[in-house]
């Protein structure tokens, strides 16, 4: 079987030449959830939207359960639900007819049961004679969510969609996605909450200046998150660290000041005994000491911080 999505060295260059993609290879799997991180600019949206068929690829490919989105663009797209991160849709409509009109722009046959429900998982359903114009932002975004799902997408773009929400929709949003995931459907969101694709995601990826960075488990994630760091400040600055501890695990920083130990908090042994024993038999004298765990936060920003 196919997976979900297939990207093969896509980039994308706008018209004036800037980059906004540059050669992404990403494999979505069938059924999973996975969180796109990155900063303002990275280019998700971008490629959500060339996913999506809104904009043209400058090069690569990209298939949806093994269809082309270039030359078969209608079966790629009628797999996917796409709710974008600005909101609009018609003014005067009202909800039901919007959505309506939404599943049949996919040439499926009306079913006033499935609109239904759809909008009854969203709380929208008492406001389903009610013209666009007339709702909140919320109650908006959350039309907008309705409109992606009246088609019955296996693929779900989700492009941001907690920012400037409130609490409670975000709350709805989290327990739907939950149970399109357990319908078998495939979830990929963009955020810049990190904690909230820590919550919800199978897999993160972390984006950058157009560049994919990593896409990981995000169990694989939490171990890094269980990884410590020692820092130990030097009496004496040094010029470099001594052979025998040129090790990967070990980064002499702040001017020869400092010297930081990368350690597993898991593992049986830190290993800190024995480092502060090869400090001492190369006579480097330790001032002060100091641990600090690092968060998936931390990692995301170094990471970004690396690519620039
Ligand atoms: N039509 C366009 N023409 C020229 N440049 C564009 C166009 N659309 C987007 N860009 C640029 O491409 C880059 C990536 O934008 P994109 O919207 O994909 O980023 P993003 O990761 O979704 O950011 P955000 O988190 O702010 O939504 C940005 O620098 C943006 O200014």
């Amino acid at each position: 079987m196919h997976n979900a999505i297939s990207i093969k060295n896509l980039s994308k260059v706008y018209e004036g030449g800037f980059k906004a993609l540059d050669n992404v290879d990403l494999e979505i799997k069938n059924g999973e959830i996975l969180a796109l991180l990155g900063p303002n600019g990275a280019g998700k949206t971008t490629m959500i939207s060339i996913i999506c068929g809104i904009v043209n690829p400058t090069s690569g490919s990209v298939s949806v359960r093994g269809h082309d989105i270039i030359s078969d663009f209608r079966q790629a797209r009628s797999l996917i639900g796409l709710v974008p991160q600005e909101l609009h849709t018609d003014a005067f409509e009202t909800v039901w007819a919007t959505v309506s009109y939404s599943r049949g722009l996919f040439g499926r046959k009306p079913n006033p049961e499935l609109v239904e429900q759809i909008l009854r998982d969203l709380t929208l359903w008492d406001k389903k004679d009610t013209p666009i114009m007339a709702l909140s932002g919320g109650m908006k975004r959350r039309v907008m969510i309705a409109k992606a799902l009246s088609h019955e997408p296996q693929i779900l773009f989700l492009d941001e969609p907690t920012a400037g929400v409130d609490v409670e929709l975000r709350k709805d949003m989290w327990a739907l996605v939950n149970r399109l995931r357990e319908s078998g459907v495939t979830i990929i969101l963009t955020t810049h909450y990190i904690e909230e694709a820590e919550e919800i995601a199978d897999r993160v990826g972390v984006i950058s200046k157009g560049r994919l960075l990593l896409v990981e488990d995000k169990t694989e994630l939490m171990r890094k998150l269980g990884k410590k760091e020692l820092s130990l400040q030097l009496a004496e600055p040094i010029g470099e660290l001594p052979g025998t501890l040129r090790r990967d695990d070990l980064e002499l920083v702040n001017g020869g000041q400092e010297i930081v130990f990368n350690y597993d908090t898991q593992a049986e042994r830190t290993g800190i005994a024995s480092l502060l024993a090869d400090l001492n038999k190369e006579g480097i004298v330790v001032k002060d000491l100091d641990t600090k765990q690092s968060s998936l936060e931390e990692i995301f920003v170094r990471l970004v911080e690396e690519s620039r």
